[in-house]
């Protein structure tokens, strides 16, 4: 469905001194400098797949987006999209993409959305009771139906982001763009957005590529990950794979009944957090049972459960890795190998 096959990105931009006099000169002679957005990176994505891009700021991904729905053209390689070549822009191409990006909106500000919807019902030629079953769908499904003909300008952000939605899911797309969806949103409205955009990729078997920089969207969304650093792939494959690769320890969550010491929770394994009534320990895999009985026979435990790191830990500790070894400090080897589609570095 998706193809991407050395895949670079430059931009170029004007650089110039700070000061007035640099300011002035820069007027007759401008000089470039490039930037290496994205650096050769290869992937597949097939029909129906949820993939989430991540990745620190600034590593490429919205870069990787907007060339895989067109907006951008490629410096170098190869692009395709159900068959298109993103670039050409073709109708055919547009009416089967959507690219939504959480920071910027397409919702006329003035106007309720529901005109948006009608403009792009026109711009995609959807058949009126194509456009009316759909509308019907989506504003039930988004929980959005008292506030479309409401003015944008008078919605919350939450509210806006449904209606975002809903307008770049009129023409019915087969693959889904989506750059920070639920970024600023409160914790609920987060989890209406992931639900929603679960059951569309299940109800039409949608591809959807996603970034976010919550890893709750991850976890809930995307089974496989590709993530992106300073415009090239360092892993691309099961989100649990990344996990357990990264950090192979667990989490032993103790519910505690009763006071328990710190040296008695240090005898069992390395403590994490304690405080009343809960204490977490990081464990070895291989020492998980050994500490789940060591812990039922000393402490007054009500319950537990055993868990992975968080997965905020697991990319905070894969993109300090990559620091390390874009800066020669942990050399080659140390970091998380690429398991799909890594060009070799130029
Ligand atoms: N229009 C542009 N002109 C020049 N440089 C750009 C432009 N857009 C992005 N960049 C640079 O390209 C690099 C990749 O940017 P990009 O927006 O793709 O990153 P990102 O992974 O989406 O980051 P974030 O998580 O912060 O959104 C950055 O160094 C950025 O400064």
């Amino acid at each position: 469905m998706i193809s991407v096959r050395g895949l670079q990105k430059h931009y170029r931009v004007h650089k110039r001194a700070p000061g007035l006099k640099a300011a002035a000169m820069s007027l007759f002679r401008r000089q470039y400098t490039e930037v290496a957005a994205v650096g050769g990176i290869s992937f597949e994505i097939a029909a129906g797949e949820r993939v989430g891009f991540l990745g620190p700021n600034g590593a490429g991904k919205t870069t990787t987006l907007k060339v895989l729905s067109g907006l951008l053209h490629p410096t170098s390689g190869h692009v395709s999209v159900d068959g298109h070549e993103p670039r050409k822009r073709e109708d055919a191409f547009l009416k089967k993409i959507m690219l939504v990006l959480g920071q910027k909106q397409q919702l006329i500000w003035d106007l309720p959305p529901h005109e948006t919807f009608e403009l792009n019902r026109a711009i995609y030629e959807v058949p009126r009771a194509q456009y009316e079953h759909t509308i019907g769908e989506l504003t039930a499904l988004l929980e959005i139906r008292d506030l479309v003909n409401r003015p944008t300008r008078q919605l919350s952000l939450g509210e806006r982001m449904k209606c975002e939605l809903c307008a770049a899911l009129i023409h019915n797309p087969k693959v889904l763009f989506l750059d920070e969806p639920t970024i600023g949103l409160d914790v609920s409205m987060q989890t209406t957005i992931r639900r929603f955009v679960k059951d569309y990729n299940e109800r039409y078997g949608a591809t959807l590529i996603l970034t976010s920089h919550y890893m709750d969207d991850v976890a809930a969304l995307c089974p496989r990950v590709i993530v992106i650093d300073k415009g090239r792939i360092s892993f691309d494959g099961k989100l649990e794979d990344l996990v357990r690769r990264i950090r192979p320890d667990k989490r032993v969550v103790l519910r505690l009944g009763g006071p328990v010491a710190a040296e008695a929770l240090n005898a069992i394994g390395t403590v994490v957090r304690h405080e009343v009534g809960e204490a977490v320990l990081q464990v070895g895999q291989g020492d998980v049972s050994r500490t789940v009985a060591h812990a039922l026979s000393v402490l007054p435990v009500k319950d537990l459960t055993v868990e992975d790191a968080p997965l905020e830990e697991v990319m905070r500790e894969l993109f300090e890795q990559g620091r390390a070894t874009a800066s020669g400090g942990s050399g080659a080897g140390s970091g998380p190998s690429t398991t799909n589609g890594q060009e070799p570095p130029a």
